[in-house]
């Protein structure tokens, strides 16, 4: 059975960070798979496509709010990031899973398809003031991505831990996480 932690947070929450210090403060191998590194998968004309994802700015709306549309070929992508998620588990790797649910079905058929392993949902949060100065400061993310997300992300998930990234560092989140998985 493999351990399998699932960060969900908003753009810029700080999962790939938490994620990344898991890692590296795991006592042993731990398998970081990235939602954005499946969406780089794509080809390049799906960066911005309502088969795969829309982004479209919400015309007016001040602070900028970009809305994320989901077409088939996106949601596809996701159930097979989620069921390659359990087939590195079925290996035995212990893996941490950066992600962005944003469909009703997301949790569900986590624990559908990884039934036999020790999965650890953790909200990974911040104020949407906070996320929103790190899209600014970041520059490589839709500014807006964030907001539109905010009251989406966690709507209707069940955790079994939360971490705020206003309140501790990646590597004290991780710290947390480790303790409580026995990682
Ligand atoms: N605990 C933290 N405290 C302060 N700053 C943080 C913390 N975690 C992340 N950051 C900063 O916030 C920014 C976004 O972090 P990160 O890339 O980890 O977010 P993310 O949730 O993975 O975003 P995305 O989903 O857009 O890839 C980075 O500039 C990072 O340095």
């Amino acid at each position: 059975m493999a351990k399998v932690v699932i960060l969900n947070g908003t753009s810029s929450s700080g999962k790939t960070s938490l994620a990344r210090a898991i890692q590296r403060l795991a006592n042993g191998p731990v398998l970081r798979v990235s939602m954005d590194d499946f969406l780089e998968m794509m080809p390049p004309r799906f960066a911005n496509d309502d088969e795969a994802f829309s982004f479209r700015l919400i015309p007016d709306a001040t602070p900028a709010v970009v809305e994320i549309g989901t077409g088939s070929y996106g949601e596809a992508l996701m159930r097979g990031m989620r069921t390659s998620v359990a087939a590195l588990a079925d290996e035995g790797l212990d893996l941490v899973v950066d992600d962005v649910m944003l469909e009703a079905g997301d949790q569900a058929h986590y624990r559908d398809v990884l039934g036999e392993h020790h999965v650890t949902f953790v909200a990974v949060r911040c104020a949407l003031e906070t996320a929103e100065q790190r899209e600014r400061d970041r520059g490589d993310r839709k500014i807006g991505m964030a907001r539109w997300q905010f009251t989406r992300v966690h709507a209707g998930r069940d955790y079994d831990l939360e971490v705020s990234t206003d309140e501790v560092s990646p590597d004290e989140g991780a710290r947390v996480i480790l303790g409580a998985v026995g990682m």
